[in-house]
């Protein structure tokens, strides 16, 4: 039998961690990194840059199909460098107001459809740690290892009010709270690929763990299973 380019799947809720984790664990394996939600992301952003709305089905999926997007490493090295139509896009993606219209796009099944096979193209040797909402359920059913990571949405709120202010961004812990209470009802409420933990994903709750004790414990399921 031909083995397959092992995945590593984290999904989850805003704020659980996923990104980070899964960044630090694709460096330390050494394989690639995808962060579908940058994909959701970037679909936001670049809608509102060509004045589509985010209702207007036909025109995101064409959108969808043609967006114009590179992923590199960034210039200081330490982190994912996305460019965006010839911009740099790295920062501006990352705001409350484009992780919600990201949340909205995500919902349209003709979205998601148009940007499946960009998400499974990842998937190139020697491995894929992915990171999202529905890596382990649609996009890598077959991945060996799947973690589902949550935490409180207090604790996320104020990781991402933490984030956000770090950033020089005027934020609000109690608006971020809603805001993130509201995206999670969106992401596990929706028809198609709702957020949900794959039948054979390991649950870590990391509210109150370090990211480098949430490391430490998927690398332990790592080392527990002999694809890596
Ligand atoms: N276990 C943790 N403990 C404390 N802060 C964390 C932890 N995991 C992530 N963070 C911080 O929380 C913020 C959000 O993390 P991120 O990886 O973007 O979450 P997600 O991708 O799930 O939305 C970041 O600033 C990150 O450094
Ligand atoms: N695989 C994915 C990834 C993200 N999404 C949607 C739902 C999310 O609210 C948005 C933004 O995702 P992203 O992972 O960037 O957001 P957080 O960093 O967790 O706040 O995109 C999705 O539907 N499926």
């Amino acid at each position: 039998m031909i083995r397959q380019v092992p995945v590593i799947t984290i999904d989850g809720p805003s704020g659980s961690g996923k990104g980070t984790v899964a960044a630090l664990l694709a460096a330390k394996l050494g394989w690639n990194f995808l962060d579908s939600g940058a994909l959701y992301r970037l679909l936001a952003f670049a809608a509102r840059n060509h004045g589509v709305d985010l209702t207007n089905e036909e025109a995101l999926k064409l959108l969808a199909a043609h967006l114009d997007v590179q992923f590199g490493a960034s210039k200081g090295g330490n982190g994912m460098q996305i460019v965006l139509e010839g911009e740099d896009v790295t920062q501006a993606i990352r705001n409350e107001q484009v992780g919600a219209g990201a949340s909205q796009v995500a919902a349209l099944p003709v979205v998601r459809e148009a940007l499946l096979q960009r998400q499974k193209a990842f998937r190139e040797p020697p491995g894929l740690v992915a990171d999202g909402r529905d890596m382990g359920t649609v996009v890598f059913p077959d991945a060996p290892l799947k973690i589902f990571l949550t935490a409180s949405a207090e604790e996320r709120a104020r990781r991402r009010y933490l984030q956000l202010k770090g950033k020089g961004d005027d934020v609000n812990l109690a608006s971020l709270l809603d805001e993130i209470r509201a995206r999670d009802e969106r992401d596990t409420g929706r028809e198609v690929a709702p957020l949900r933990p794959a039948d054979d994903a390991v649950h870590l709750d990391s509210t109150n763990l370090s990211i480098e004790q949430v490391l430490g414990q998927i690398l332990s399921e790592v080392a527990n299973r002999d694809f890596a």
